[in-house]
């Protein structure tokens, strides 16, 4: 039996040492790597609608409210600490979970989740572990250096979470056990704080209990939720497409959605509507599934640039008008989306993916300026038809301006997938800007529907420019 067998046997066997039901006759977890996958739960026999497949008693969950950390650093946990220091802000649901998982983790054969941390993973594929190299073949994505946060985590672990540790040996380690360097420690609150991005659960109130007690299972400070780490229900993988619902009530239930649930299939969960990018940037893993999702962001300061080169207007008038704007009116970003309806109540995905419009908050924006423009007389769009134009030009136009900011074109990503020695981390980027240009494509293909104003538009411009 190899180790990766070994460790969820054991950790099965401690899911119902806990209290955990599991149902052995329908299901079974299974070594999915070699579709990079890790584990997964695979169903051994169809399965009808509405069926109860596993059951987590809230007890078996690592929280703030079941791990003995915060009983032993109470002002940290309370909100209490550091009353009198105004600059001192308490720590989030998500600080306070990862130095309840740095104490578990590190409390090794004395923590009661043992067999379960065993079972999480030691390496991730999400983009904040990649190299320079790596990050490269994102560039032009929605994945900015910003949004991949390197540098704001590291920031927030040794402020907030190391310092905690390294002042409280005595709590974090079982008496004996050899102390991690500071280095080390970093890895490690990394490795946990990835941990559960890419496995906690929001929890929800057991609806039972909050009835009759204040004190339930969301975190209601400054609003948060309450995460957790929950046993079993993060050992599903998850797609777009899914067939299983987790319920929280007085335990977590997980339930069987699909009316034809057949022996073979995985059971999957649902992480959400989310883009390639952010499936990426949260779980470090992409699917087809995900593209319908897809996102693209296109900068006020692209689209302007471009109106500035239609219209042969300078950047200072430009300035101009733009400073008549309401700066709460002014965007800098625009999403550019289909719409993706929702899927079935039994997780299936029964729609195409349409554009129905490019982005109403930048065609809205396009025309504040236009107006401003037009106020300032310095371009003056004498009828509907010809603003219609104007706005068409530039948003088809402002959309090829952001395909060629990928360094390299689709035709070019479509050859790399073909090629079968790619990394696992090469494809996905692929995968991921590939779906960002597709959609771009897209959006550009229903603008450019009146083509013939287009092109009019666009020889009036090349004559004028000559004319210079
Ligand atoms: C909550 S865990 C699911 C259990 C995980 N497979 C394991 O072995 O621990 C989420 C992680 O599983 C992987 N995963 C989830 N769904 C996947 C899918 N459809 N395809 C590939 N990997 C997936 C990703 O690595 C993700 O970060």
């Amino acid at each position: 039996m190899t180790g990766f067998q070994a460790a969820t046997d054991l950790f099965l066997t401690w899911f119902k040492s806990v209290g955990g039901e599991f149902r052995d006759d329908l299901l079974e977890i299974r070594d999915l790597r070699s579709r990079g996958a890790g584990r997964g739960i695979i169903a051994t026999e169809d399965i009808p609608q509405e069926t109860t497949l596993f059951t987590i008693p809230r007890d078996a969950i690592i929280n703030v409210q079941t791990s003995e950390l915060p009983k032993k650093l109470p002002k940290l946990f309370d909100g209490s600490i550091d009353e009198a220091d105004e600059d001192a802000e308490s720590l989030d649901s998500w600080g306070s979970l990862i130095l309840v998982m740095l104490y578990e983790f590190l409390q090794g054969e004395a923590s009661r989740w043992k067999p379960y941390i065993d079972v999480l993973p030691e390496m991730f594929d999400t983009p904040i572990f990649w190299t320079d190299a790596e990050l490269k073949e994102l560039d032009g994505t929605c994945l900015t250096t910003e949004k991949i946060g390197k540098e704001e985590s590291d920031n927030m672990l040794r402020s907030r979470i190391l310092p905690v540790v390294l002042q409280n040996p005595s709590i974090f380690y079982p008496e004996g056990a050899q102390h991690l360097s500071e280095n080390e420690l970093l890895r490690l609150a990394h490795r946990m704080g990835s941990t559960i991005m890419a496995y906690a659960f929001d929890l929800e109130n057991d609806p039972e209990q909050s009835e009759d007690e204040e004190e339930g299972w969301v975190e209601d400070r400054e609003g948060q939720s309450m995460l957790g780490m929950v046993p079993m229900a993060d050992i599903l993988n998850a797609n777009a497409d899914f067939n299983a619902h987790v319920n929280h009530g007085e335990s977590l239930e997980v339930n069987s959605l699909r009316s034809n649930l057949k022996a073979g299939s995985e059971i999957l969960n649902y992480y959400g509507p989310l883009p390639s990018s952010e499936l990426l940037r949260r779980y470090g893993y992409v699917t087809p599934e995900h593209r319908r999702y897809d996102v693209a962001e296109i900068s006020w300061s692209l689209v302007r640039a471009t109106l500035g080169e239609i219209l042969g207007l300078t950047d200072d008038v430009l300035n101009e008008a733009e400073g008549k704007m309401d700066e709460d009116e002014l965007e800098d970003y625009f999403i550019i989306e289909r719409d993706s309806g929702e899927p079935s109540s039994e997780g299936q995905l029964t729609h195409p993916a349409r554009f129905q419009d490019v982005s109403p908050e930048l065609e809205q924006q396009i025309k504040v300026l236009l107006k401003h423009l037009d106020k300032l007389k310095v371009h003056h769009t004498p009828n509907k038809r010809k603003r219609d134009m104007i706005h068409e030009t530039l948003i088809a136009e402002s959309l090829s301006a952001k395909l060629l900011q990928y360094p390299t074109r689709v035709e070019e990503d479509e050859e790399l997938l073909q090629k079968d020695n790619l990394s696992k981390r090469h494809r996905m980027a692929i995968e991921v800007r590939l779906g960002e240009k597709n959609l771009l494509q897209e959006a550009i293909d229903l603008t450019s529907k009146g083509d013939g104003d287009m092109n009019e538009l666009s020889g009036e411009r090349v004559s004028k420019k000559a004319k210079h």
